[in-house]
């Protein structure tokens, strides 16, 4: 090609371009052909892709699909991805918490069908990557699956990732212990403060006998599971559990024994710093789902029977009646100390309509003394289960044996056995003798111990039993000489 070809060349290609910008700029054709290439390119590309942005337009909170989807891919990318990234925050989190890192991709399998995740991040136009975070960094991440499988992956496969990011949450937070108390410069009332909760007592070290041990262990964890049946027959998914017994019986141990198998929150709620009903339900909608709600010592916490007795008109002495005037006048309703909480009060917290918000939850009331409460906070639907937690018998000794010292069976076991049935003792009291006083002390050391100690409480039970026998012996013989006792007054009647 000689020079003049060139420059014709060249000036024609000068005018295309001049033409091809002046169409440009009056049809846009960039864009109709970027979106062209786009259809053609879609409608060959049997993929379909989902992004999941960590935060919307118009949020400053992170996205619950983008957290719950990160969690799920956290875990599952563990032992394929190659580079991985620890949490910023581990503060909620019991472990480290690894994830995919930024560009990171992982496959998945979820019945039989491949699907591919990718963590992806954009970033301002003009910056590179860069090895501290930006503000500008926007993260998501993207699922690519195969078009035919666009029903399943929708419908089923993506619950089931979110399904299993809550649950990972749960598993991995550190769970709190929460109480109540009045907040002495704020009008507020009371509010909860908590604790991580680390009690230690599971249902592997609670001595219980073994049947009712596993019925409650089974009540628990159907319960647990229950939400469909629970919405299905349209109940809240809550469910009582009243613990009764003589003191130094397991009962606040079976309530961290029930937290820690189903890994709930606890919420010890101390009635007394409760002002009235209305900062009763405050402190109820401010209780997160799996919680266990527990009043220890409810007995303790409210004159609830002797309230209802007024109530209803059934008090039995003008004792009573002047008292109960006297709790009123002074403020303080069915109170025992200065709160205004009422029965009514607290059966609207156990089952009224606020009782359904948030969640599931456990309610346990524990006591000493069952008859002191009112039937109708103990009634079936409110509190569900009625657990008694008894003095110690052999089988409950056998556990706190093999975990306190390590032994399964020994001669001295006979002994034991019955001496536990003649003396009323409670595992509390087993449970200090069978641990060492000093380093020298061995397991059948303790075990003589225990012997030593039951042999005690058995001389003071008989003592206590004959004392008593001769004060009913007393009071019959004074009822006969005054001519009283329900006897002789049938028979001056007959
Ligand atoms: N069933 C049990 N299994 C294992 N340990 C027990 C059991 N009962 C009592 N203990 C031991 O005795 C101690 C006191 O028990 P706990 O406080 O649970 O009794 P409680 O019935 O709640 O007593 P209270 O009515 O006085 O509150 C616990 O720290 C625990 O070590």
């Amino acid at each position: 090609m000689n020079g003049e070809t060139w420059t014709s060349l060249g000036s024609l290609l000068a005018s295309l371009m001049f033409i091809w910008a002046m169409f440009n700029q009056h049809f846009n054709f960039v864009p109709f052909f970027a979106r062209f290439a786009h259809k053609l390119f879609s409608f060959f590309n049997p993929y379909i892709q989902i992004t999941f942005h960590e935060y919307s337009r118009d949020s400053f909170d992170r996205g619950t699909a983008y957290v719950a989807i990160h969690r799920y891919l956290s875990v599952n990318s563990m032992a394929t991805a190659k580079r991985l990234k620890a949490a910023e925050s581990v503060r909620e989190s019991e472990t480290l918490v690894l994830s995919m890192d930024d560009f990171e991709e992982m496959v998945d399998e979820y019945q039989g069908i491949k699907v591919w995740w990718t963590s992806r991040m954009t970033m301002a136009k003009g910056q590179s990557i860069s090895l501290y975070p930006r503000e500008d960094e926007k993260r998501f991440y993207s699922l690519t699956f195969h078009k035919k499988y666009r029903d399943l992956i929708i419908k089923s496969y993506l619950n089931h990732v979110l399904a299993e990011g809550k649950a990972i949450a749960v598993r991995n937070r550190r769970r709190k212990l929460f109480t109540n108390s009045k907040q002495a410069e704020s009008h507020s009332g009371s509010v909860w403060s908590h604790v991580i909760f680390e009690h230690p007592a599971t249902f592997e070290t609670l001595a219980l006998e073994p049947e009712m041990k596993k019925d409650i262990m089974n009540d628990l964890i159907t319960f647990s599971k229950a939400k469909d049946y629970y919405a299905k027959v349209g109940k809240s998914w809550k469910r009582g559990y009243l613990l009764y017994g003589p003191p130094g019986t397991g009962k606040s141990t079976m309530v961290a024994a029930m937290a820690n198998l189903l890994q709930y929150d606890v919420y010890d709620l101390e009635l007394t710093s409760v002002s009235n009903n209305t900062e009763l339900r405050k402190l109820l909608i401010n209780t997160s789902g799996k919680s266990i709600i527990v009043i220890e010592d409810i007995d303790c916490s409210l004159n609830l029977t002797g309230q209802r007795k007024i109530e209803k008109n059934i008090v039995e002495s003008e004792d009573e009646k002047v008292e109960f005037i006297r709790a009123v006048q002074n403020g303080r309703t069915g109170s025992t100390d200065g709160t205004k909480v009422t029965l009514s009060g607290l059966l609207n917290f156990i089952d009224g309509l606020w009782s359904a918000c948030g969640g599931e939850r456990i309610f346990v009331f524990t006591t000493n003394y069952l008859e002191k409460l009112d039937p109708a906070l103990v009634r079936r639907g409110r509190m569900d289960k009625h657990i008694k937690m008894s003095f110690c018998s052999f089988e409950v000794f056998k556990v706190l044996s093999r975990n306190y010292l390590g032994i399964e069976s020994h001669v001295l076991f006979g002994k034991i056995e019955k001496l536990l049935k003649e003396a009323n003792t409670t595992p509390a009291d087993v449970v200090e003798n069978l641990m060492p006083k000093s380093s020298r002390d061995d397991g059948v050391h303790c075990l003589k111990c225990l012997i030593s100690a039951l042999e005690d409480a058995k001389v003071a039970a008989i003592a206590k039993a004959e004392k008593e026998e001769k004060l009913r012996v007393g009071k019959t013989g004074n009822m006969k000489e005054n001519g009283g006792g329900e006897n002789n007054v049938e028979e001056k009647t007959g």
